[in-house]
């Protein structure tokens, strides 16, 4: 189940939502949320309501809502500047309004939002939208001159009232009843209607009669229902079922087997990727104390975080780089080009860009996931901290990065502020690394026991006093017939379910064989086996040429050489010496095409993204390669060597053969002018 569902009053917008938004002549009232943040769980009803009740005000004003936790709509939320969840946006003319918002607003507030932020932008009213503005006497006088309603109802309210306005708005399918909100200071048109009581609604005819709404109670439901049901009053021709907006495809991934005993790698590397490239890339630029929560960020997972040597590299590397960057401000742009993965360099920099998560997976995507990943992190921090670090120096370390890093880009605004209370309370308390680990496991729970029951509780992983009995079940004693934590325990599980040892690899994306050889030797990604697939090559390639070039060299085997028969796949596995003269030619320039390639590349992505130490000799090779051979290559043909000797032998062979025809010609036409001719007759 997601937050929002096309059966649903709201538009879901996805991908090309701007193009809608921007293009549309309606007003909007946005929600972007995030489907891992606890609050937009909570809120969610309550948009989901106010979408129910505004469904007939289309197409004046849409409801929306965008998740800006789905990656493909990073760039549209960047686009307007959402940086927290939810965030609520409402516009009427081209500006957006960031839209008040509580988190326990109710609909009603909300609506009476709407209609503020609507009425601040009178000079691009939405075509669709009825005037909401009060009626004067003159506009009354003149109304069924200027138009062809049958009715027109009148609310007489106070200033502060928005009866008026939501009736209009309630009234806008319908046809043949206009309705006008009248303020109470209008005294002529008070005392002509014998108004006592605000609000009270009254009913105009083409005729010049009138007469009091027979409504129950003075109220916007009762003057709706009362206004649809009078004879000659039809619904338009809008259609309100058109919701179904641009939602991206969202396809359940597949439980995964996960053991809670575990901690994921997979859990670990898409929390880190999701933290910096997602979370902390929402600002348009980094300044001030934000680039400093992110680089102490970045700097404390270096020292810590016990990654695959692919994501240590990553993160020394962006660290280099932000150590490097002295300017006060670090735009979006720049700082997304230099979090890039480096695959091609001799040790690859790559932070998997796919989020898995294993251990964090919840029974519906709007449970667990990065949060989950999140407090994975850092509690693995502040063990690592507390086993590697000097106990008495920098105790909060840790937890001072944990709490910028919350305060600056933890997209659910409220848990960061719960955390920050949290932190503000105690922190400062903390005296060595073992109580920074303390610290974070019973404030985790703290939170644990807040949510405990909520509707942000997966169902499938109730929020537990953590770790349980079954765990640990020294953590945990009775004292004086009450429960009670065993502290030293409860440390010396963390550091054992926190370490290195206890971190598995399950749905890991492969990590890349540096090209240099040099590596863990685990199986590699699609992109690896590329590369592998070109080394293959390469070498292959290498043997053959110089097979040709000194063939019976003493110390050698006997030459091979190749014979030009069209590629049989079955031969070759048979490991028969035949090389299909076309494949090999082409393969033979491919593999040298790539490797220039991928130097220009890599000579174009030094100066941007990260700086790392790249293979020269390699480089060199590859320059050698296009040098040896450059004649060969003339108009981009891709003759091999062997194609030229064949050429010219064949050219050889082919003017022998004309030189024999004509020398033989010749000396029979020779002998026959020397024979006696017959007699003509
Ligand atoms: C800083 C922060 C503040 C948050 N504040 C709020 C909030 O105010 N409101 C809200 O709705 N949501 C909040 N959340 C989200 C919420 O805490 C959960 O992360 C989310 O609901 C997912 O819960 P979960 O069941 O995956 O387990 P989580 O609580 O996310 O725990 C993740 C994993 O950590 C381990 N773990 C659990 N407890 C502990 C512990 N005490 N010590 C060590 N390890 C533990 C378990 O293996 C668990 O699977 C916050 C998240 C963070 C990171």
């Amino acid at each position: 189940r997601e937050l929002y569902t096309a059966a649903d009053p709201l538009e879901l917008l996805g991908t090309g939502a701007e193009g809608r938004l921007l293009g549309s002549p309606s007003a909007w009232a946005v929600e972007f949320f995030a489907s891992w943040c606890g609050h937009c769980v909570h809120f969610a009803p309550t948009w989901r309501a106010l979408a129910h009740d505004l469904r007939e005000w289309r197409p004046a004003v849409v409801l929306a809502a965008i998740d800006c936790a789905d990656e493909a709509n990073q760039q549209v939320c960047n686009d307007f500047g959402i940086t927290g969840f939810p965030t609520l946006k409402v516009r009427a003319c081209m500006c957006w309004a960031r839209a008040w918002f509580h988190p326990s607003a109710t609909v009603e507030d909300l609506r009476h939002a709407i209609i503020t932020n609507l009425e601040q932008s009178q000079d691009a009213w939405p075509p669709s939208c009825p005037p909401l503005e009060p009626a004067s006497t003159e506009e009354v006088r003149s109304f069924f001159q200027r138009n062809k309603d049958q009715y027109l109802a009148l609310i007489f309210e106070k200033s502060d009232s928005f009866v008026g306005r939501e009736v209009a708005l309630d009234m806008l399918q319908y046809e043949n009843v206009a309705v006008r909100r009248v303020l109470s200071s209008e005294e002529e048109l008070v005392e002509k209607f014998g108004v006592t009581t605000f609000p009270s609604g009254y009913l105009l005819l083409r005729n010049g009669s009138f007469s009091r709404l027979p409504v129950h109670v003075e109220a916007r439901s009762f003057y709706t229902y009362y206004l649809r049901t009078l004879s000659g009053v039809t619904r338009g021709s809008y259609k309100l079922n058109t919701t179904a907006g641009a939602a991206n495809e969202t396809n359940t991934p597949q439980p995964k087997r996960a053991d809670r005993s575990k901690v994921y790698m997979a859990d670990l590397e898409s929390a880190l990727h999701y933290s910096l490239r997602v979370e902390a890339a929402r600002a348009a630029a980094l300044s001030g104390a934000q680039l400093d929560a992110f680089k102490c960020y970045v700097a404390t997972l270096v020292k810590y975080f016990p990654g695959r040597s692919c994501v240590q590299t990553y993160l020394q590397s962006l660290d280099t780089w932000l150590r490097n960057w002295t300017e006060p401000e670090l735009p979006r742009s720049i700082l997304k080009e230099a979090m890039k993965n480096n695959r091609d360099a001799s040790h690859p920099a790559v932070l998997p860009t796919n989020v898995t998560w294993v251990g964090c997976q919840g029974s519906e995507p709007h449970f667990r996931g990065y949060p989950c990943g999140l407090w994975t992190v850092f509690h693995l921090l502040t063990v690592q901290a507390a086993q590697n670090g000097p106990d008495k120096e920098l105790p909060l370390e840790v937890l001072n990065t944990m709490r910028c890093y919350v305060r600056h880009f933890f997209g659910c605004q409220e848990c960061a502020q719960h955390f920050e209370a949290m932190a503000d309370e105690s922190m400062d308390r903390v005296a060595s690394r073992e109580e920074a680990v303390l610290w974070l496991w019973s404030h985790h729970n703290e939170v644990n026991a807040r949510l405990a029951g909520g509707d942000t509780e997966d169902p499938n992983f109730p929020k537990l006093q953590w770790p349980p009995p079954d765990m640990c079940p020294q953590c945990h004693k009775e004292e004086w017939g009450v429960h009670a934590w065993d502290e030293q325990a409860v440390f010396t599980f963390l550091k054992a379910h926190f370490s290195p040892t206890n971190i598995y690899l399950d749905y890991t994306e492969a990590e890349p064989i540096p090209m240099a050889g040099e590596g863990t030797g685990t199986r590699l990604g699609t992109e690896s086996l590329r590369e592998e697939r070109e080394k293959e090559e390469k070498e292959k390639e290498k043997e053959t040429e110089e097979e040709m070039r000194a063939p019976g060299r003493p110390g050698s085997p006997e030459p091979r050489r190749p014979s030009i028969v069209r590629l049989n796949p079955r031969l070759r596995e048979a490991g028969e010496d035949i090389v299909d003269l076309d494949s090999f030619s082409e393969q033979h320039f491919k593999s040298q095409a790539l490797r220039a390639a991928a130097s220009r590349r890599r000579r174009l992505s030094k100066r941007d993204t990260i700086a790392l130490p790249r293979d020269a000799g390699e480089e060199e090779e590859a320059g050698e390669g296009v040098r040896r051979t450059p004649w060969l290559r003339v108009l981009g043909l891709g003759f091999s060597r062997l194609d030229i000797s064949l050429c010219v032998a064949l050219y050889f062979l082919s003017s022998m053969c004309l030189l024999g025809m004509y020398t033989f010609f010749r000396l029979r036409t020779r002998a026959r002018k020397g024979r006696p001719g017959f007699p003509v007759a």
